[in-house]
């Protein structure tokens, strides 16, 4: 299985080098052509404003459209779930083309600018129940955006708890940083920076999961967020790679 990473901009090279670490390869996408070599597709975070220039530079998005609909496994991390999204708001003046597919709204900036990126622990209940491993994931949100509302079809993985005294939050304390419709999964945080390798390992089991059409938002295998087990296991406190 190949995995295409979306390589105009970003960090590409840390999902292929977290691909690398599950030993899978990772081919760097830069041309509409390549999408056909590859089985899924990563686009990584960066800067969905200079990344959407440089796709439609390169007459990208009818390829990335096309590919999304094929219902191959495509994930987007921070500026990649912008990119996903049907919907987003707080983008630069004129705006920028989205690729769309994600029946949600997100706000391209949600978490603030640079000095307010952050590092958490979030609830990961999909994760856990399908890879195991500590019951929260150690999410790193660098200019994040999130996810204000999503469609019917659409799956909530994991929320942010945002304190309620934050300015300019939405009503909703709970905020939505992951989510999944169908093939495609989207990830406000950078999983492609941490060492814990269970948000690739999870989508380099979409594939099966999508083609044994089990993927459907009906398929009851989601814990709910929010919902508390008892783990057995404590949090392991995950480092940075990039420190
Ligand atoms: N780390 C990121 O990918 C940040 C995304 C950024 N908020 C944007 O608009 O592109």
């Amino acid at each position: 299985m190949t995995v295409g990473v979306l390589a105009l901009q970003g960090s590409f090279n840390e999902h292929i080098a977290a691909l690398r670490r599950l030993g899978v390869q990772g081919i760097e996408i830069r041309k509409a052509e390549q999408l056909l070599t590859v089985s899924s597709l990563i686009i990584p975070g960066g800067e969905s404003t200079t990344m959407a220039k440089l796709a439609e530079y390169h007459n990208l998005f009818p390829a990335l459209r096309e590919f999304v609909k094929t219902g191959k496994p495509v994930w987007g991390t921070c500026a990649g779930l912008i990119f996903l999204a049907d919907r987003a708001v707080g983008q630069k003046e004129g705006g920028q083309e989205l690729v769309g597919g994600l029946d949600c709204t997100v706000h391209r900036n949600f978490f603030g600018s640079q000095i307010q990126s952050f590092e958490a622990d979030i609830s990961v209940p999909l994760l856990t129940s399908k890879e195991g491993g500590p019951e929260t994931y150690r999410g790193v949100f660098i200019r994040a955006p999130a996810v204000l509302d999503v469609g019917p079809d659409v799956q909530v993985l994991a929320h942010y708890p945002v304190p309620s005294n934050k300015e300019d939050a939405v009503p909703e304390t709970n905020v939505i940083v992951a989510v999944k419709q169908r093939n495609l999964l989207a990830t406000a945080f950078h999983p492609e920076l941490t060492a814990d390798t269970r948000w690739h390992s999870y989508f380099m089991k979409m594939g099966k999961e999508v083609e044994e059409g089990a993927s459907s938002s009906s398929s009851g295998t989601i814990v709910s967020v929010g919902e508390t087990s008892v783990g057995t296991e404590q949090a392991k406190p995950d480092i940075p790679i990039y420190q």
